[in-house]
């Protein structure tokens, strides 16, 4: 990995300009990922995975702590790929051709063979800072290590795989490539450099983005970057106007749905992000910019609270 080219001034480029700056050794990392590992096999790891061995036909190898959660995954993955085949999507021999790349695993020792690794655990900061100071000593030296953080500092994610602030050979290789959700069918991945990141890291994972299919969108290292910075206020002010009894559930989610043209309303778009996840997403935007308008609603609070996390629990705003 490159070393740190002096103070990153990337963040600043605008993203015309970063095409031409496209490096083609960013471009030969990308095509020579020969093995991707992706940790958490929840609801966008396994998106993640899944995506990246139809699309990018690459093997993966998928990291989950719980065996539950991987046999879950895995066979959430098996069911996509064969109604995919049903719609005739993808051939028969393409979806085994991706599940037979898919190898699962309990442990990141799994992952010393991986030229790229994304991220996927639940967002909890001291979770993901132990996950990337393991990577950065179980991965090889010239691997990638992306997260998917919805809000995290990628500049802290990147700070957690050293002891020692002024050696970048790790943290330079920390990125964010957040995908959207749900990962099979949305274009959408923001990639997001912390202060360390080389400009090499950033052009791979915009790079091996664009091979899983994905349509890049680089943002500043800022409290929810620019997809939740816009998002999570909305559907939080949504969950306020539901609480505060301006209008009920199901008038909240029409009035968007049929008025701005979107495919679900704001309630039932935050069931299927998970309310846990909209909840430390507002809690980041508040605390980070210290601005009350990011004030998480009382009842998201609540919700959280009772267990009631949405689609992944089977009650949110809706049941399921
Ligand atoms: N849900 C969304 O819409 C969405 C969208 C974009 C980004 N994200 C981000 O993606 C990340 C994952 O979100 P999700 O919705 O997939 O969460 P999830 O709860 O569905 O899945 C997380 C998985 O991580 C596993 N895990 C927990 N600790 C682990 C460990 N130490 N090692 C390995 N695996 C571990 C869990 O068993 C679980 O399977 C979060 O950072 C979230 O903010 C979520």
């Amino acid at each position: 990995m490159a070393p740190l080219a002096a103070t990153r001034h990337a963040l600043r480029v605008p993203s015309q300009l970063r095409l031409r700056l496209f490096s083609t050794s960013s471009l030969r990392a990308a095509q020579e990922v020969k093995r991707l590992g992706v940790v958490g096999a929840g609801q966008m790891g396994l998106g993640i995975a899944l995506v990246a061995a139809l699309r990018a036909q690459v093997p993966v190898t998928l990291v989950d702590s719980s065996q539950k959660s991987l046999d879950k995954g895995v066979a959430f993955a098996e069911k996509l790929l064969a109604k995919d085949v049903s719609k005739s999507r993808i051939t028969q021999e393409q979806a085994d051709a991706a599940r037979a790349l898919l190898t699962p695993a309990t442990s990141l020792d799994g992952l010393a063979d991986a030229d790229f690794v994304i991220e996927a655990v639940p967002e909890i900061p001291a979770l993901k800072f132990d996950i990337f100071s393991k990577l950065a000593q179980i991965c090889p030296q010239h691997a990638i290590l992306a997260t998917n953080t919805s809000s995290i500092s990628i500049t802290r994610i990147a700070a957690s795989t050293t002891q020692d602030p002024t050696d970048t050979t790790n943290s330079s290789r920390v990125v964010s490539t957040h995908f959207m959700n749900p990962v099979p069918i949305q274009k959408g991945v923001e990639i997001i450099s912390g202060l360390q990141t080389s400009q090499e890291t950033l052009d791979a994972a915009v790079a091996f983005c664009k091979r899983m299919g994905k349509i890049p969108s680089v943002s500043a290292d800022s409290p929810g970057f620019l997809a939740n910075r816009i998002l999570m206020p909305y559907i939080n002010e949504a969950v306020i106007c539901l609480d505060t009894g301006v209008g009920d559930r199901d008038s909240i989610d029409a009035i968007m749905k049929n008025g701005t043209n979107v495919p679900m309303g704001p309630l039932q778009l935050a069931d299927f992000i998970g309310l846990d996840t909209c909840l430390a997403i507002m809690k980041v935007l508040h605390e980070e910019t210290g601005d009350s308008k990011y004030r998480p609603g009382i009842l998201l609070r609540n919700m959280v609270d009772a267990g009631w996390l949405g689609k992944k629990s089977g009650k949110g705003f809706y049941d399921y």
